[in-house]
């Protein structure tokens, strides 16, 4: 590492030892061709017009690889530029405290898997209801609170609207994730350029412990999704949302949505910054299959059990779990 003081970790010629997965969970197949069975939903269309309705869509997408894009979702782009902009400036800032009560910033030296580190930094904070906690969260860049709450306030109508889809598409009256939605944390990565990204990952495998995950990568690559037993990439789609069905939407479909392993891996050349927002039950909410969807021929797969259990078991939210379930207040 170079020694000047503005030198950041990732200025490194070679991946540091600490940085390097053992051969098992190293990426292989990181240049894999893009993945185009991520469908693609087009959120303007209606079957008046002749097309597919985009609640089937959804819904077949949900079933079959608990993955889809949305374009055409009402964002005005700017707000979203702005969210980019903001993190970016957040990230670039020298000195970033690590915990305070309304915020958690990781650097890429924390959230080590047996003492090997990821090769991202992040930023999580809580955002619902944005009023109650807006004051909690970064102050630096000046902007941030202002940029990240209007891109909130986007995201939030987007996520009832797609729940209300998912909710019409298994069946299920409407306004049922209503009231059970409510709970909502943003997670923001970012991933410099690396060395050799065969060696390095910047998360690890995983399923998301939500309801639903919606995601901005802007056009930069580098999630993969377990599809048939292989890691294949999403697409980058500049002004796309990525959705990806949690594991709470999971149970209360009784197994028909899937929650889908993800990971996500480096690159050489480009920083990548993606903003994560998970829609989460409240902390007390019991989870279980909703009473429609379970029948003679399709019995409950799954026990019933409180959101903040399933947390708390699953570790859901790894070394910090503890921290944010405090932060979420009950
Ligand atoms: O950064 C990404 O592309 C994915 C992030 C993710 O999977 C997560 O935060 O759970
Ligand atoms: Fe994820």
């Amino acid at each position: 590492m170079k020694e000047d003081k503005d030198s950041k970790w990732f200025d490194v010629e070679f991946v540091p030892k600490d940085y390097i997965f053992p051969k098992e969970d190293q990426p292989r197949n990181i240049d894999s061709p893009v993945c185009d069975s991520i469908p693609v939903i087009d959120l303007s269309n209606s079957k008046a017009d002749g097309h597919i309705n985009p609640v089937e869509s959804i819904l077949t997408a949900s079933q079959e690889i608990g993955f889809f894009q949305v374009i055409n979702h009402g964002i005005p782009e700017t707000i979203v530029n702005d969210a980019m902009n903001v993190l970016k400036e957040f990230f670039d800032m020298p000195s970033k405290k690590t915990h305070t009560t309304g915020w958690i910033y990781t650097s890429s030296t924390d959230y080590a898997k047996d003492g090997v580190h990821l090769w991202r930094e992040n930023l999580k904070h809580p955002c619902h209801p944005i009023e109650d906690c807006i004051h909690l969260w970064p102050e630096n860049p000046t902007r941030y609170q202002e940029v990240i709450s209007a891109y909130l306030v986007e995201i939030q109508k987007l996520s009832s609207r797609i729940l209300e889809m998912i909710s019409e598409g298994l069946g299920l009256q409407s306004g049922y994730f209503k009231g059970m939605s409510e709970v909502q944390l943003l997670s923001s990565n970012l991933y410099p350029p690396c060395p050799d990204p065969s060696l390095t990952l910047g998360i690890l495998p995983h399923q998301d412990p939500s309801l639903i995950t919606l995601l901005y990568q802007s056009d930069s690559t580098g999630l993969q999704v377990m599809k048939d037993g292989q890691w294949v990439n999403v697409g980058a789609i500049p002004n796309a949302f990525v959705v990806n069905i949690g594991n709470q939407l999971e149970i209360i479909s009784n197994g028909k949505l899937k929650s889908i392993k993800h990971r996500v891996v480096n690159n050489t050349h480009e920083t990548r910054i993606s903003i994560a927002t998970f829609v989460n039950p409240s902390p007390d909410c019991i989870i279980e299959p909703a009473k429609v969807l379970v029948n003679e021929l399709e019995p409950s797969q799954y026990t019933a059990k409180q959101y903040k259990e399933f947390v708390q078991c699953n570790k859901a939210f790894g070394d910090y779990t503890v921290a944010l379930q405090n932060a979420l207040k009950n």
